[in-house]
C-alpha cells in the first residue's frame, strides 16, 4: 500500500506542479509582470497536506479549521464541500464542482502583486452526517527568498506597499499572528499610510 501511495502522490504533485505554474503564468499576464516572474525561487517549495474532519454532531458549535489567509503564494485544493470563504464581511460556502480545483491566492500573492491581489479569507466548516478529508497543496517560496512587490506594478504613481522581507522571517511572523485577532502578518509588512 505504501508503495502505491507514494507512486499516486509523486504523480499528483508533479501534475499540481505543472498546474499552478500554468496559473501562475496566467496571472503574470493579467497583472503585466514577466512571463516565469513566478517560476524559480518564489514558488519552490511545494507542500502537501492532507486534513481529516470527522463528522461532527453539532456542527455549528465545532469549525474544522479557523478563518485563515494561507501564508505562501497560491494554494490548490481538490473540491470537497466544507470550504467557505470570507466575502463580503461574511462566510460563504465554494461550490462544490466534482473535478475541479479550488485555488486560492495566499499572502504571497498580495505581497508580490503590491496588492492588485487580494489573499483569501477562508475556514472549514464541519458537517453532521460525513466525514470530510482535504487534499490541499502549497506552493511556496524558498525560505531565504526575498518578498517585495514586482518592479514591473511599482512606479511613482503606484509605490510600492509593502516592504521587503525574507520568507522566512514571514514566517515566523505569521505564525506569531495566527491567534492575534487584531492584525495579520501582511499588514505588518506595510507602508503606514
Ligand atoms: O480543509 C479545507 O478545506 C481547508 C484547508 C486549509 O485551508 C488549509 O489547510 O490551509
Ligand atoms: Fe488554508
Amino acid at each position: 500500500h505504501k508503495l502505491i501511495c507514494l507512486e499516486v502522490v509523486g504523480t499528483y504533485s508533479a501534475e499540481v506542479r505543472k498546474l499552478s505554474l500554468r496559473i501562475l503564468d496566467l496571472i503574470c499576464e493579467g497583472l503585466g509582470v514577466e512571463a516565469g516572474y513566478f517560476a524559480d525561487e518564489l514558488s519552490k517549495i511545494q507542500g502537501l497536506v492532507a486534513n481529516h474532519y470527522p463528522s461532527c454532531p453539532n456542527p455549528s458549535l465545532v469549525l474544522g479549521l479557523g478563518g485563515h489567509c494561507d501564508p505562501n503564494l497560491l494554494t490548490i485544493q481538490q473540491d470537497v464541500y466544507g470550504l467557505q470563504i470570507f466575502k463580503g464581511e461574511q462566510w460563504v460556502g465554494v461550490e462544490s464542482l466534482p473535478h475541479a480545483f479550488v485555488i486560492n491566492i495566499a499572502n504571497q500573492l498580495e505581497m508580490t502583486s503590491n496588492g492588485k491581489l487580494k489573499s483569501a479569507k477562508h475556514r472549514a466548516v464541519t458537517n453532521s452526517s460525513i466525514a470530510r478529508t482535504s487534499i490541499v497543496t502549497f506552493i511556496s517560496p524558498s525560505r531565504e527568498c526575498v518578498i517585495e512587490p514586482a518592479k514591473a506594478l511599482v512606479s511613482v504613481c503606484s509605490p510600492p506597499l509593502f516592504k521587503a522581507v525574507q520568507y522566512k522571517e514571514f514566517s515566523d511572523t505569521y505564525m506569531a499572528k495566527t491567534h492575534d485577532p487584531n492584525s495579520t502578518a501582511v499588514e505588518s509588512y506595510k507602508f503606514q499610510a
